[in-house]
């Protein structure tokens, strides 16, 4: 339904009783559910007219929530969790910068346990809120399991998350955050470190040294200069190992699917395809992630297409190359050498032949290895974990959409109105399990691809969901829980003739196919539907049904549809002050002078059923609700 569809008050008859609702500011941040499990979305688009709305900020607790008020003293011994106070406890399972660990103890309970096996990190982490790991913990389904709905956010100080279960956490509705930033130049200078190494036999030699020789025609490598370095992966690592193989002197060519062009002309690297990256190369460089497209993709398929005599540097993940496959290149010379800090299974078994293998160099995963960036990714982790369980949302979330902050700060308050409708929609529903199908539509002035819905949409999805599941719902596992329920979930967006100063005009949900407690709330096409819009930072609703009102969504609602006549905000408004209940706001919008009107109110208290049996036996209402926001 088109604004234009929405009756509006004829005059404006909205009576704003009181509480100026000002704008609150809270930190802001993240993204949402770009793993699995999103129901479907299609999105349409089309043309029509409307007026703007306010921006302002929003509080957002789209996660578990956990208040402190108090820093904390640290504890490296199990904690005791019957003489724990209201904080948080965090387990870090793998060693963390000191930076890192004092950030934490400065919110929460810290319990450093190191090497727990499967079984001992099973039965100690349902005492945590948050568990911080690196590559050496698996978190598995398991451990998600063990939880018990207790742990909110798991908080990977480095880059890859291959070691945790994220389709497990979403399932559990834990956020997973990860600190992609801080170890990135390590990562590169170890990979440079490891070309050089393996050049120039810098391992072997010093071995043989070691072990009294003197082996100096055994030990000639080759230059480097003017060699053709193929980068596997240009994101972070692998452009900065880019950046500093150019200096080398190296001609370096990059393939990654999903880099942009103008990245790679930026530090003066031709994409290329997989084929030609692996056949033209003589030194292969692996820096993508490890995922079940990118799993084995170095096997005896693609070894067969190198240039005989190349050399493989890896500084990403074990699991990229079929090591058995690796061996058999190495034995017959196509791979002449290779230099790995990674491996499938680690650490690697003594007797591994790969790592055994004299032309294999091998470090013990060093690849983040530095002080610098130890300490770093330990801030950056702590951060993120302790943003997490203040109920922020993240900026670093792998299970939830990834939003860039700007865009975060700008659409925080059309999230807070997001949610309220969602929840508010699916109160009108008679009945409440029966939603299989809802269609948001958002008017706005911005160009469709430059405005990312996706947040909105999960925290609509999140208030719809959470009223009729019996398990915990938030922003992580709202998609998931609605595609668990069959829920189906649809966008349109309308271009409208307003400011793009705002990235949003209206929000409106629409629920098919259902019956309404409200009548009044079904529209012209069938649907429930609600409509709102942010008003100088407030979330507004300014739709129901057919009708226009302007209510601010705070607290909570009473809707009733009557006869337009006179007396009637005055009766209502008696029988709310008789009862205690303070009226926050209150609207009327109405088909045509003296014909069917609804009125929207505010109230602060949840009115008794006495209160509200009496609203509804004015004559002149014909039905109403109380909605809780
Ligand atoms: N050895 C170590 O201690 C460390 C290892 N790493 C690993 O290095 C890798 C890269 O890390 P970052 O650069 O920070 O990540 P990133 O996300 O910035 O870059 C990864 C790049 O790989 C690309 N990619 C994805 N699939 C691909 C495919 N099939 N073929 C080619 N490229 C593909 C992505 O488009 C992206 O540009 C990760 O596996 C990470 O876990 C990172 C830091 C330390
Ligand atoms: O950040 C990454 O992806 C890494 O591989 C670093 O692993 P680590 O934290 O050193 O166990």
């Amino acid at each position: 339904m088109a604004s234009s569809a929405c009756i509006k008050p004829v005059s404006n008859h909205a009576l704003t009783y009181s509480s100026s609702k000002s704008t609150s500011k809270s930190s802001l941040v993240s993204f949402l559910s770009t793993t699995a499990s999103i129901p479907t979305i299609s999105l349409k688009l089309s043309h029509s007219h409307s007026c703007h709305s306010q921006r302002s900020f929003l509080v957002n607790n789209a996660l578990k929530t956990v208040h402190t008020s108090q820093s904390s003293v640290s504890s490296s011994k199990d904690l005791d969790s019957s003489s724990l106070d209201s904080k948080p406890t965090i387990l870090v399972s793998e060693k963390l910068g000191d930076a890192g660990l004092q950030v934490l103890r400065g919110f929460g309970h810290v319990e450093c346990s190191y090497d727990l096996s499967p079984e001992d990190l099973c039965s100690k982490i349902s005492s945590f809120d948050a568990l911080i790991v690196r590559s050496g913990t698996k978190v598995t389904r398991q451990v998600f399991e063990a939880a018990k709905g207790k742990l909110k956010v798991v908080g990977r100080a480095g880059v890859g998350i291959d070691n945790v279960d994220l389709q497990a956490a979403t399932e559990f509705g834990c956020l997973v955050v990860n600190a992609p930033t801080a170890n990135t130049i390590a990562a590169a200078e170890h990979g440079i470190a490891l070309l050089a190494a393996m050049a120039r036999n810098v391992s072997q030699a010093d071995a043989s040294m070691k072990a009294g020789k003197w082996q100096r025609s055994k030990y000639v490598g080759v230059s480097m200069v003017g060699k053709t370095l193929a980068v596997m992966g240009f994101g972070k690592v692998g452009s900065e190992v880019a950046r500093r193989a150019k200096g080398l002197g190296m001609n370096v060519i990059a393939h990654d699917p999903y880099a942009p062009a103008d990245r790679a002309r930026a530090v003066g690297v031709d994409l290329v395809s997989f084929d030609e990256a692996i056949s033209t190369a003589d030194f292969i460089s692996l820096h993508m992630p490890l995922t079940p497209t990118t799993n084995k993709i170095f096997n005896d398929d693609t070894f067969g297409k190198m240039k005989k005599g190349v050399r493989i540097i890896n500084v990403a993940r074990g699991g990229v190359i079929d090591e058995d496959a690796l061996v058999r290149a190495l034995d017959n010379g196509v791979v002449a050498q290779a230099a790995l800090d990674v491996f499938t299974e680690e650490p690697p078994s003594e007797d591994s032949k790969l790592v055994q293998h004299e032309n294999v160099t091998v470090t013990p995963h060093l690849g983040a290895s530095t002080k610098e960036a130890q300490e770093g990714v330990a801030v950056e982790i702590a951060e993120a974990v302790l943003g997490a369980l203040k109920g922020e949302l993240s900026a670093t979330a792998v299970n939830a959409p990834m939003v860039a902050p700007e865009v975060l700060s700008e659409l925080a308050p059309y999230v807070v109105l997001a949610e309220k409708l969602g929840k508010l929609a699916v109160q009108l529903v008679a009945g409440g399990g029966g939603v299989k199908s809802v269609k948001v539509v958002y008017r706005s002035a911005r160009d469709p691809d430059d405005l990312d819905t996706r947040l909105l949409r999960a925290t609509i999805t999140k208030g719809i969901i959470e009223p009729i599941s019996n398990t915990y719902i938030n922003l992580v596992n709202a998609d998931f829980a609605a595609k668990q329920k069959g829920l189906r979930i649809s966008e349109e967006r309308i271009v409208v003739d307003s400011s793009p100063e705002f990235p949003v005009d209206t929000i409106q949900v629409q629920i098919s196919n259902v019956d309404s407690k409200f009548a009044s709330a079904i529209s012209e096409n069938g649907n429930i539907s609600i409509e709102g819009k942010v008003k100088y930072g407030v979330p507004h609703l300014t739709c129901v049904g057919s009708f226009g009102v302007d209510v601010s969504l705070e607290g909570n609602l009473i809707l009733c549809r009557q006869v337009d006549q006179p007396g009637m905000i005055g009766t209502v408004g008696n029988i709310l002050g008789e009862h205690n209940v303070n009226v926050s706001f209150m609207s009327v919008g109405r088909t045509s002078p003296r014909k069917k009107a609804i009125m929207a109110i505010g109230v602060d208290e949840e009115p008794t059923k006495e209160a509200l049996g009496k609203i509804g036996s004015v004559p002149a209402i014909d039905e109403f609700v109380f909605l809780k926001l």
